[in-house]
């Protein structure tokens, strides 16, 4: 069996996804482990993500899972490793970026390599080493108040010199728009100065492709998932390759919406869904704490409904409920009992005969997946940039899963119906 040539490490469910998709896209088959397997891969891939929830805890513990997933990875073969983090660069002083990245550095023997969150199909852009998240800086966007990973400074090379020992450079937008060799001529330049670890300016999926043989000879390669897309050609794959890298089995079962997320997409999402006609049932956060068995209930409401098409179960609330909610019973205990009430009710539709399913939210699609006990997917066709269709195995769906995790905010109003449209 030919090994994976890639391998790679993700911080959290859906932004693995949101990578293996842009694998996908550039001609590699890929396939998601969720956590680190306890076995060898036993399907051909080109490369493999190791899916951690690994973003917020103790950077102890991230270092400690990742160097895990790193030994698993080494022993399938792999050429080439690939942290990835989010396109928002989200982090704290403490990490877990700058000490993940130092950690697989020390263990892969490495002394040089690249950091960039850019992922221009999704607004995300590097220029003289300041993020963007559409048109605003990184401090001036919505990131700026997150709850646990607030990113109050644009500028990535302060913001990573924080995280790390390692000296922090900038590969800018001149040495990028003078494509491979300007690179390699500015990697040359920084590593005599004595610097390890640079982040790279880009704003466009060309300048992504173009400098991607630059990437070839690193070890390691740290980043959002948009370089993803300039990688696969280093090992001989192209994009034509990509119809063929994104095949899954035909779609089966009947199709439903979970959704735990609350972002201002996710609300548009949602919205846009009801507004159309579709069928919806609403988890309240109050009433989960009042002890209403609203699992059931969504369940019992689902059965007569799912033959009819799509049904969506959501608890995706305004900013004003979300905070009501959490003000009476903790902001802990709302997403806990969210995460709890959805992941059970995923689990109650596919045994329902649910075999098309579409989460909304990283939290809730990590607490979802558990449910399902699904310990691998497949990566298939993309509905949108950075949500990809995939097809997983699960002992509730013996015939095999067709589900999407959408990261909160990603996905265009209607990409709901999108989904179910694609796999049709
Ligand atoms: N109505 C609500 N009131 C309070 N908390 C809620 C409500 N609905 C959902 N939650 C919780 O909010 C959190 C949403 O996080 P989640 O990661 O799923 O979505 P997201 O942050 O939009 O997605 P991503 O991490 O991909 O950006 C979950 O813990 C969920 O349980
Ligand atoms: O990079 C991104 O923005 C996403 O893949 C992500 O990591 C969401 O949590």
């Amino acid at each position: 069996m030919k090994k994976p040539i890639l391998g790679c490490i993700a911080d959290d469910f859906t932004g693995a996804t949101d990578l293996a998709n842009n694998l996908v896209r550039g001609g590699m088959r890929v396939v998601q482990a969720i956590g680190v397997p306890n076995a060898p891969l036993d399907e051909e891939a080109d490369a493999v993500v190791v899916a951690l929830k690994s973003r917020t805890i103790p950077a102890a513990e991230a270092v400690a899972q990742t160097l895990q997933a790193l030994r698993w990875l080494q022993a399938q073969g792999v050429q080439q490793v690939y942290f990835k983090y989010c396109s928002t660069f989200d982090s704290t002083p403490a990490g877990n970026i700058g000490p993940v990245t130092e950690a697989l550095m020390n263990a892969l023997g490495c002394d040089f390599t690249i950091a960039c969150p850019a992922f221009p199909d999704n607004g995300r852009t590097v220029f003289k080493g300041y993020l963007f998240v559409g048109d605003e800086l990184l401090h001036e966007s919505g990131m700026r108040n997150h709850p646990l990973t607030p990113m109050t400074d644009s500028n990535l090379v302060r913001v990573l010199q924080a995280q790390t020992k390692r000296k922090v450079g900038l590969i800018d937008y001149r040495s990028v728009a003078r494509g491979t060799e300007g690179v390699r001529e500015r990697i040359a330049k920084l590593r005599s100065e004595g610097v390890q670890v640079a982040i790279v300016d880009a704003t466009s999926n060309a300048e992504l492709v173009a400098v991607g043989p630059a990437w070839a000879d690193l070890k390691l390669v740290t980043a959002g998932s948009g370089i993803a897309i300039g990688l696969p050609q280093n090992f001989g794959l192209r994009e034509g390759d990509a119809a063929t890298a994104a095949r899954l089995p035909s779609a089966q079962g009947l199709r439903a919406i979970v959704s735990g997320s609350c972002s201002v997409a996710t609300n548009g999402q949602v919205l846009s869904f009801l507004s159309g006609g579709g069928a919806g049932f609403a988890i309240d956060p109050l009433q989960l704490a009042a002890g209403a068995d609203l699992v059931q209930q969504a369940l019992d409401w689902a059965k007569p409904r799912l033959a009819q098409g799509p049904v969506l179960v959501y608890a995706t609330a305004e900013p004003a409920a979300v905070k009501a909610a959490q003000q009476k019973i903790g902001v802990e205990q709302a997403g806990a009992l969210v995460e709890h009430a959805l992941a059970a009710i995923a689990r109650g539709l596919v045994e329902q005969g649910v075999g098309q399913l579409v989460v909304a939210g990283g939290e809730t699609s990590g607490a979802c997946v558990q449910a399902l006990e699904i310990s691998r997917m497949r990566i298939g066709p993309q509905i949108a940039p950075g949500v990809p269709w995939c097809h997983a195995r699960s002992p509730v769906a013996p015939g095999g899963l067709h589900l999407t995790l959408k990261s909160g905010n990603f996905g265009g109003p209607g990409f709901f119906r999108e989904a179910f449209e694609l796999l049709a």
